[in-house]
């Protein structure tokens, strides 16, 4: 079975986590749920390894990363060797398709949407971040993404509905 990997993308608070944590539960070993490595403690609700900066230098000079990036001052970095035959899924930022794209043959870039107005109230009623984090996040200005191959996903749907179509959605995806 050859690998195909797709990457998950969209908007802060569009429902990533919401809908790949409903996807895990329900696909399970079907699907492999990439992990990555980060230079910081992983959160209790987070499955990701911890590596510090030194040794995560040294693998990433060495050709160790599929993608590597920084964020708030932490690293982060997804290992080749965790890219599995079968369905692969990876939450990413947009910025990170080409580094997939150009070493996979085949990737399928998921982009999660929502109207604007949704999106403001579904980060409000998160309440983890402050008002004027959130006006900044939804004010991001979002370019047209450049990849291969896009499949939008629109997740204005009530949740029941939306994880239901996710699902269904992978399962295509899967079955292709
Ligand atoms: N279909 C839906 N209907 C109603 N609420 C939803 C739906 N999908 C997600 N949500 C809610 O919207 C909020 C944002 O979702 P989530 O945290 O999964 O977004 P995210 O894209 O992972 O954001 P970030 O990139 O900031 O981590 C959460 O409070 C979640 O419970």
């Amino acid at each position: 079975m050859k690998s195909k990997i797709v990457l998950v993308v969209g908007p802060s608070g569009a429902g990533k986590d919401t809908l790949l944590r409903y996807a895990k539960q329900r696909l399970g070993e079907r699907v492999n749920f990439v992990k990555r490595y980060i230079t910081r403690e992983a959160d209790a609700n987070e499955n990701n390894y911890y590596i510090d900066e030194y040794a995560f230098e040294i693998l990433k000079h060495n050709g160790y990363f599929a993608s590597s990036w920084s964020a708030h001052g932490n690293f982060y970095g997804i290992p080749k060797r965790f890219i599995e035959n079968g369905l692969n899924l990876i939450s990413i930022s947009r910025s990170k398709i080409k580094d997939f794209e150009k070493q996979y043959d085949d990737v399928i870039t998921l982009n999660i949407t929502l109207p604007k107005e949704k999106l403001r109230q579904r980060l409000i009623s998160r309440d983890r971040e402050s008002l004027e984090e959130i006006e900044k996040r939804l004010n991001r200005d979002y370019e047209k993404i450049e990849c291969k191959k896009l499949i939008e996903f629109d997740n204005s749907a009530l949740l029941e509905e939306s994880k239901e179509k996710f699902l269904e959605l992978l399962e295509r995806i899967e079955n292709e």
